[in-house]
């Protein structure tokens, strides 16, 4: 692709496409976003990086633009037609949030961008209301804490009213602030280094030969948080399966198992592998690890990155794990539930789960989760050990689901702390659980059960 050809392409019209599709069309930001880049590989990094930057912030944001938008405009946002609600939206992110972008290329190029939509007869309106913002973004009065505090925070941290409404009824004020901060700072990308291939010091050397910004992980030692790379893929060690993506999290979960030498663990919703492949390798080539999912598509993710790991011991297969298969019987020293749920702890890098999630939708996932645990429950042998894990905060598919568990099968809590660095030890993880804040702890919003088969 030549220079001339690349200029071509409009970088905020393919910001609009991802905007659009998340916003409008319940599709899923990664998806979108990774479909974008891949198509145009060969656009620059610098302008890879405005358009993610603009689609994830215009995302991430909309709540508190379309509130923006709405103190300017006289047709409600709702009413607005779809290209020109989310032109505006974009507009306004580069206006409060980009300050590279020099506040008449924001208002021209939307307007042009409206144009190019086929809304010539807008470009006045587009171009009246960016105007607007431009010259009053400073004097912009948001809704007041005293008189409606979801209301305050909904705007503030662009996170639905139903959710802030939820998590009040479960959480301290300060604890659901630091988490709103939490998803809205920009954040590192945690990898955990596979020791099967590289000691932890090598491959931080590696990185810092390479210019990537390293940081040590919190609480696991083969964690690191990384920024100033281009894309994953293109980091020295990838390729040779020196690492992978992986929050801390999710590592402890796999700590919080216990594993030991010859042990035959089953990961029941297992991919892209993360969890598996951490077990993978503290079982040090022994025992051996099942690793399923539920599709095809899903489980050919886990093999890639169990190829690009050189990880032998681990057998993956398709199965829904809630039906019972009766030859796993009391078949495993360990299973971990890592189960499908509602995500709210990862919204910092999943922005569009916000938007998607519905209290319907988490009373359905909480009837998976109870199924698939009456189910692989059964797999675990006398003596041993069942990890419930989810990536969420809310106490529904939380706590919640831990006590049912315990009431209605033989298993009961076991303490974690054997397992955690003192910074994570509590009241709670001595009785068996833990629920990792982002903004109080340094991870995404996670919950960990550590159940004993009697
Ligand atoms: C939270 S993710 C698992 C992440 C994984 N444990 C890791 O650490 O990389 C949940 C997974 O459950 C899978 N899943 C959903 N319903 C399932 C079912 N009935 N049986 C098996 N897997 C299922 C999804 O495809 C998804 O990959």
């Amino acid at each position: 692709m030549t220079t001339k050809e690349t200029k071509a392409i409009n970088v905020r019209e393919l910001a609009l496409e991802i905007v659009t599709e998340v916003l409008e069309n319940q599709k899923a930001l990664s998806e979108v976003i990774h479909g974008v880049l891949d198509k145009y590989q060969y656009l620059p990094k610098q302008e890879r990086a405005f358009l993610t930057r603009l689609s994830e912030g215009t995302i991430e944001t909309a709540i508190e633009l379309d509130y923006i938008i709405e103190q300017f405009s006289t047709v409600k946002i709702k009413k607005m037609k779809t290209p020109i609600r989310n032109i505006l939206r974009m507009g306004v992110y580069q206006l409060k949030y980009m300050n590279q972008v020099p506040a008449s290329a924001a208002c021209n190029e939307s307007v042009k961008l409206a144009a190019k939509k086929g809304f010539h007869n807008l470009k006045g309106f587009v171009n009246g209301i960016l105007r607007n913002v431009s010259g009053n973004i400073e004097k912009i009065s948001y809704p007041s804490r005293t008189q409606n505090i979801v209301k305050a925070l909904s705007v503030s941290y662009s996170m639905p009213e139903w959710i802030l409404e939820m998590w009040n009824r479960q959480m301290e004020r300060e604890q659901i602030e630091k988490v709103l901060k939490a998803f809205l700072e920009e954040r590192k990308t945690v990898v955990r280094c596979n020791t099967e291939k590289i000691t932890a010091n090598d491959f931080k050397n590696l990185l810092l030969e390479h210019e990537i910004i390293v940081e040590d992980g919190a609480y696991c030692p083969t964690a690191f948080r990384i920024s100033n790379y281009d894309t994953i893929r293109r980091i020295p060690g990838f390729q040779e399966g020196y690492f992978i993506v992986q929050d801390e999290s999710s590592m402890l979960s796999v700590l919080c198992a216990g594993i030991e030498k010859e042990n035959h663990v089953m990961d029941v919703c297992a991919a892209p592998g993360g969890k598996t492949l951490f077990a993978a390798e503290l079982l040090k080539g022994t025992g051996k690890i099942l690793s399923y999912d539920i599709s095809q598509y899903k489980v050919d993710f886990i093999e890639e990155n169990k190829k690009r790991l050189g990880i032998n011991n681990v057998e993956t297969g398709v199965q829904d794990a809630s039906v019972y298969r009766k030859e796993y019987e009391q078949s495993q020293d360990i299973v971990i539930a890592d189960l499908p749920c509602s995500g709210l702890g990862i919204i910092g890098n999943k922005p569009d789960i916000k938007y998607h999630c519905t209290l319907e939708g988490i009373h359905q996932l909480v009837d998976i989760q109870r199924k698939i645990l009456s189910v692989v429950s059964q797999y675990v042998k006398k003596g041993g050990v069942l990890i419930y894990s989810t990536c969420t905060l809310n106490k529904m598919e939380n706590i919640e689901n831990t006590v049912w568990f315990q009431e209605q099968f033989d298993f009961e809590l076991e303490s974690l702390d054997p397992y955690l660095p003192d910074a994570l030890k509590s009241d709670t993880t001595k009785k068996g659980y833990l629920t990792l804040l982002p903004g109080i702890n340094k991870s995404d919003g996670f919950f960990i059960a550590r159940f004993r088969k009697r």
